[in-house]
Formats: C-alpha cells, structure tokens, sequence
C-alpha cells in the first residue's frame, strides 16, 4: 500500500539490463519538503535510479508513484511538466545568452493553457527571473554572458534554470564536483533553501558535504538499500562501513 501524503514513492523497483539488474526490488519514499541524499559505492545504482524516475531509463517492473500519479510508463516529458526536474553533471545552459535570457527561456510556456497566458506576461516571468536569481545568488549577474561565469556559477544558473519550473521534485547528481570550497558552502545553503517547499535528491561522494545538507540518507549497494535514516546513524552502521565508507 502506497502512502499517498509522499513526494515520491518507489516500490519494488527493478530494472535489468542483459538480465543484469541494476536496480532490484528497490522500495524508496521521499517526504515533501524533504532533502534525501544518495549515497553509496560505484556501480551501486544511484544514476540508474534517478534516470528511472525521470524517465530516462524504462524500468522493467515495478511503481514509481509522484504525488500519487504512477510515472512508470510516461514520457519523460511528461514528467518534467507535472514537475519534475533534472540536473546531471555537466552543465546545459546556453553559453551565448545572459543570465537572464537563460532563466527567461526555461519560464515553463506550455505546461497548460494558463501557462502559456503567463508566457506573453513579461512581467511575470522578470518577476520569476528575479526571485530565482537571487535564489541562486545571481541576481547582480543578470546581463553577465553566462559563458563567463565561474564553474560554480554555470552549474547555479543550471539550477536556477530548472526552479523557472517550480519543481516540486529535483534531482541533482554531484552537484558540488569541480567546485571550490566557498562554492561548495554556498551550493549547500542553496540546497537547503530549495528544499524548504520541494523533495530533492542529492547523489553526492562527499559525505562533509552530505552531512550539512541531508535531511535523511539513502544508501544503495548492488540494486538495493543498504541503510537508510539521518547520517550520524547511517555512517555508524557496520555495513555501511564495510561496503562504502571504510573504502
Ligand atoms: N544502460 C545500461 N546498460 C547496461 N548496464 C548499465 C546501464 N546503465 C547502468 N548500467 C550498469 O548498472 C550499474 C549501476 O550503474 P550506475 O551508474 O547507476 O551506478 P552509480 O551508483 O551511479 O555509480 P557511480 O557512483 O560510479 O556513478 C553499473 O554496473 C552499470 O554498469
């Protein structure tokens, strides 16, 4: 039985590759409002995961049910417009636009009818631009060409990008890789500020960086969960040593 009041709700989850499975039998619930970190060895399963669950990888059985609408079988599309947002590693902002075309194009248009009214209402979607903006701290870059901005800065503006969608659920795979140490500080309370009215997933390495920000940890190995609960717990618990942490 599914608890209607999560964000997110995997049940039984599994996907195999030639017979491989790289997910296998995974039952995952993630809170509104709630900042869940995965964590665990290479080739745990955590990219597959969150692939599955945007609908980048089809799974071979099993539910993944957002806000109690079952996504298994739905494009992908579709998913991000019911709310649900992805970031993967490398960037995908536009290089040649400014910071504020790049928030200015990812404003949803058509999501549904009224989003498409919204769309002609520049106001609203200035109005939009300048909330993320200062969301991801780069409201005094407005008319900056992206391109030029720091690593650190690319991959906020990416962010900022998909929060023009008012996701509801976020995805992010090492969002600190590559950054420096007061990027990684400020990256960790822009997560904590976005997480206040929406789920997001965090997949991170670093587990300093796991322990400021994660409400809740997940850890995976071979398919499955290993341990899940806050951190002080999860990195006290043998097996998790044995197969991650002690590495
Ligand atoms: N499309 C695919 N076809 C075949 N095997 C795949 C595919 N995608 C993932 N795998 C395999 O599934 C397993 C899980 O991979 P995944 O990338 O999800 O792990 P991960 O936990 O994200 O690892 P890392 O920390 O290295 O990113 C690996 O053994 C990988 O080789």
């Amino acid at each position: 039985m599914s608890n209607t009041d999560f964000a997110l709700a995997v049940e039984d989850l599994t996907v195999a590759f030639d017979g491989f499975k790289a997910i296998d039998s995974l039952t995952l619930y993630v809170d509104r409002n709630e900042l869940r970190v995965i964590i665990g060895p290479n080739g745990a399963g955590k990219t597959t995961l969150l692939d599955l669950i945007c609908g980048k990888t089809k799974a071979s059985a099993g539910s993944i049910k957002f806000k109690n609408t079952e996504l298994t079988g739905m494009a992908e599309h579709k998913r991000v417009r019911l709310g649900i947002g992805r970031k993967f590693q490398t960037p995908s902002i536009y290089e040649n636009l400014s910071v504020f075309q790049n928030l200015e194009v990812s404003y949803p248009s058509g999501r549904s009818v009224l989003g498409a009214l919204a769309f002609k209402c520049t106001d609203q979607v200035k109005a939009r631009v300048q909330v993320v903006a200062e969301d991801i701290g780069l409201a005094d870059r407005l008319q900056t060409e992206a391109g030029l901005l720091s690593h650190g800065q690319k991959q906020w503006l990416e962010i900022g990008m998909l929060l023009m969608q008012e996701p509801e659920l976020l995805m992010l795979d090492e969002p600190i890789a590559g950054m420096s140490s007061r990027e990684r500080e400020l990256t960790a309370e822009l997560l904590k500020r976005i997480s206040q009215n929406r789920a997001v997933i965090v997949i991170e390495h670093d587990m300093d960086f796991v322990a400021q920000i994660a409400h809740k940890v997940t850890v995976m190995h071979q398919g499955k969960i290993l341990a899940e609960g806050p951190m002080d717990k999860v990195q006290a618990d043998p097996k998790v040593i044995d197969v991650y942490l002690g590495h």
